[in-house]
Formats: C-alpha cells, sequence, structure tokens
C-alpha cells in the first residue's frame, strides 16, 4: 500500500510517499527553516501547498498519514481523521502550540488536496500512555488536575518507539528484555526510558515545553520563575508563553536557535554558545542518570534525530564523565562517517551507545496502513 506521510514539525515539514510493503521511499523531501529568514517557506500551510504541488496526481495515494503531536487522553491509537477529529486537535492545540496547529495546517490542506483517500492522524503522545502514574502525575491538587487533564503526556512517541526498536535489532537481542535511555535529539528534544518496548517515563510533559534545552524552549524550569516573570518582571502569561516556547533554549541562551550555527559558533571563540552547550549538555546528562535509575540498569543509550545522529561532538559531550556507570563512547566509532543505525562505544561489558536514525514517516505508514487495512 503507498501511503503519504506528513511529518508537520516545529522548524520543518518532512513528506514521504512510502510503499508499506516494500517499506520503499517511492519520493521523500524536507522543508526547514520554516518561518526562519531564507526558510524554505514562511509557515506550514504555504509549505504543504509546495509539497503536494511537488507530489503530483498520479501518486496512487491509498493513505495519508499525518503526524500529530498532542492527543491529550483521547487518543491514544492511530485515528481516521474525520471533522470531529479535526476539531479535537484543534482544542489541543493549547497543549501543544508550535506543533498542533502546524500539523493541523498540514491535515486541511491534504484532505483539501486529497478528499478521497483516507487520513490517519499518529499521535507523539500514544507511545507514552504505558507510564505509570508515579510517572505521569504531577504533585498538584487532584481535582484540578483530573479536570484540566493535567498530567504528563510525553511526545516523540513514535520515534521514540521505532528507535526502540531498531536498538534492539542492532544488539541482535528481543526488545522486550532490554532497557534502553533513548535521546531524540533535534530542534524538539526529550529522553525517554523505555523498559522492555515501553516506556515508563519521559522528559516532556503536559506540552512539549518541559525537559531537554531545545531549539528555542527551555525545558525544565523551577515553576515558580513563571509567577516571578508576571509579579515582578510584570510579563504577561501569553508574553510568558511565548518565551518559554519560542525564544528560550538555544535561541535564548545565544540568538541562534539551530544547533548547527550555536556549534559554529561556539566553534569560532563565541563564549555564550560554549556556555549554551554546557548547559545543553548537563541537562542531558541530569536526564541520563534520573533514568538509569528509573530502569534499575541499563542495556543502551540511543541517540536519535537531527542533532543526535549528526553531531558526533555533542554526543560525545552529552555523555561526557559518565564513564563511572559504564557509558562510553568510541572516539573513533564516534566520529566515523557513517549512516545506518550503529554502535559507537568500545567492545566493553557494560551499556552498549548506539546511533540509530528516527524514521518518523515509515512508522506513520505502517501504523496507518495497518488502520486502513483493518
Ligand atoms: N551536523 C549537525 N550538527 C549539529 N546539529 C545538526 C546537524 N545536522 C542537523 N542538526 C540539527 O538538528 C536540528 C533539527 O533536527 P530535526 O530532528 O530535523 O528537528 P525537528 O524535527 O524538530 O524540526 C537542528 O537544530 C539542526 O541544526
Ligand atoms: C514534540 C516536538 O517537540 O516535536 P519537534 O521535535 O518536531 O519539534
Ligand atoms: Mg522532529
Amino acid at each position: 500500500m503507498r501511503v503519504f506521510v506528513v511529518n508537520s514539525g516545529s522548524s520543518s515539514i518532512k513528506y514521504q510517499l512510502i510503499d508499506t510493503a516494500s517499506g520503499e521511499r517511492v519520493l521523500a523531501g524536507t522543508l526547514e527553516r520554516i518561518g526562519e529568514e531564507g526558510g524554505d517557506a514562511p509557515d506550514h500551510t504555504s509549505g504543504m501547498r509546495q509539497v503536494l504541488d511537488a507530489l503530483g496526481h498520479d501518486a496512487q495515494i491509498a493513505a495519508v498519514g499525518h503526524r500529530v503531536v498532542h492527543g491529550g487522553a483521547r487518543f491514544t491509537a492511530p485515528t481516521l481523521i474525520d471533522d470531529a477529529v479535526v476539531a479535537a486537535i484543534d482544542e489541543l492545540s493549547a497543549l501543544a502550540p508550535l506543533h498542533n496547529p502546524a500539523n493541523l495546517a498540514g491535515v486541511i490542506a491534504a484532505r483539501t488536496v486529497l478528499p478521497d483517500v483516507p487520513h490517519v492522524a499518529v499521535f507523539d503522545t500514544a507511545f507514552h500512555q504505558s507510564m505509570p502514574p508515579e510517572a505521569y502525575t504531577y504533585a498538584i491538587d487532584r481535582a484540578l488536575a483530573e479536570r484540566y487533564g493535567v498530567r504528563k503526556y510525553g511526545f516523540h512517541g513514535t520515534s521514540h518507539q521505532f528507535v526502540a526498536g531498531q536498538a534492539a535489532a542492532v544488539l541482535g537481542r528481543p526488545l522486550e528484555e532490554l532497557k534502553l535511555i533513548v535521546l531524540h535529539l533535534g530542534n524538539g528534544a526529550s529522553v525517554t526510558a523505555v523498559d522492555g518496548g515501553r516506556s515508563i517515563d519521559t522528559s516532556m510533559g503536559l506540552t512539549p515545553l518541559q525537559g531537554l534545552v531545545m531549539g528555542t524552549r527551555s525545558g525544565d524550569l523551577d515553576p515558580a520563575v513563571l509567577v516571578h516573570l508576571h509579579r515582578v518582571a510584570g510579563l504577561s502569561v501569553d508574553e510568558i508563553d511565548a518565551l518559554l516556547n519560542k525564544r528560550s533554549g538555544l535561541l535564548g541562551l545565544t540568538g541562534r536557535s539551530d544547533m548547527r550555527d550555536v556549534t559554529d559558533a561556539a566553534a569560532a571563540g563565541d563564549e555564550l554558545a560554549e556556555a549554551a552547550l554546557a548547559v545543553w549538555a548537563h541537562r542531558i546528562r541530569h536526564y541520563v542518570g534520573a533514568y538509569l535509575a528509573q530502569l534499575g540498569g541499563l542495556d543502551a543509550v540511543v541517540f536519535t534525530a537531527g542533532v543526535g545522529e549528526n553531531a558526533p561532538a555533542l554526543r560525545a559531550r552529552a555523555l561526557a564523565g559518565l564513564d563511572h556507570l559504564g557509558i562510553r563512547v568510541d572516539r573513533f566509532l564516534n566520529e566515523r562517517p557513517a549512516k545506518g543505525a550503529r554502535i559507537i562505544s568500545p567492545a566493553l561489558e557494560g551499556p552498549k551507545v548506539l546511533v540509530v536514525p528516527t524514521n518518523e514517516e515509515l512508522a506513520i505508514a505502517r501504523q496507518a496502513a495497518q488502520l486502513v487495512a483493518g
């Protein structure tokens, strides 16, 4: 079955036409730096138009699979999109302000251009529904939390799940017996503790703001920072929301949101860029330690997504100083130019370190095809 997959990220639109029987990519492309000066498109809607124009009209598409970031408590599995589902995804936009509107723009544009094929939403949150209550519960008033759906949902689930499966194949062991820490380091970034193929904890929360230092998002903060910024600095709620989601993270610390620009600046001697990388790596190590403890053991740390797959120096930096936990990166294996899933730790006892290219599109295509085939 040929499935056209649309992955609208916060800064990119990735699309692929996939033959799910063979896994073959019939067509693929990416629009990057969306909304940035000199980027491939000014916004997601016009980006989708470009994509669908490039696709042409005889592509024999049997289904369209859409990445949707927030599925809330309602969507825990791939879902056929109708007008009610579109409305529900729209309602969840408040909980993923950088993503659901972008995802929805893709859904609406694609449904307009391809009205006669089934459209399937595959949710970033779905994989994390296996988290136990002690991992997803915030220690606030229970009634209030329940009424407003305030809990940890977690994101990048399609990627974490796919990468965990690939990691098991590389290690040559059944996923069911593996304890993995998956580091999805892209523009958005999150860590997941995967125990026997199930997510038991993850660094993103109610929204994709919690956790690691990202391109424009702060990640973890004392929640009182928000109150302080409101009461003392006089920022409105909307200003704080925009500050933390759109002008923080690497952008807030360095003036640059793209990791390539930050590493270039650091290499050229920019001290703020260097300091930002130190904060970025410190936060990753914080979660590696935490999830090692939550998992009660560790078979592998797995790097994936734009930064995790392509930046050897940052992989080494993220895990620096963890030798005492047996977590080591082999310099030669790490820096060797290679594309596929691979081990980059020395051949010693203890946890392995892997690089595994994510393929959210293939995972979405397979899930969409399975749903459509019934
Ligand atoms: N060679 C590289 N070195 C450092 N960072 C890189 C490299 N290649 C890509 N990246 C970074 O990966 C990030 C984009 O990752 P990606 O997973 O595509 O993001 P998203 O899906 O969240 O839009 C950008 O910050 C980009 O700079
Ligand atoms: C959930 C999320 O942060 O997605 P992305 O990495 O595509 O921004
Ligand atoms: Mg992404």
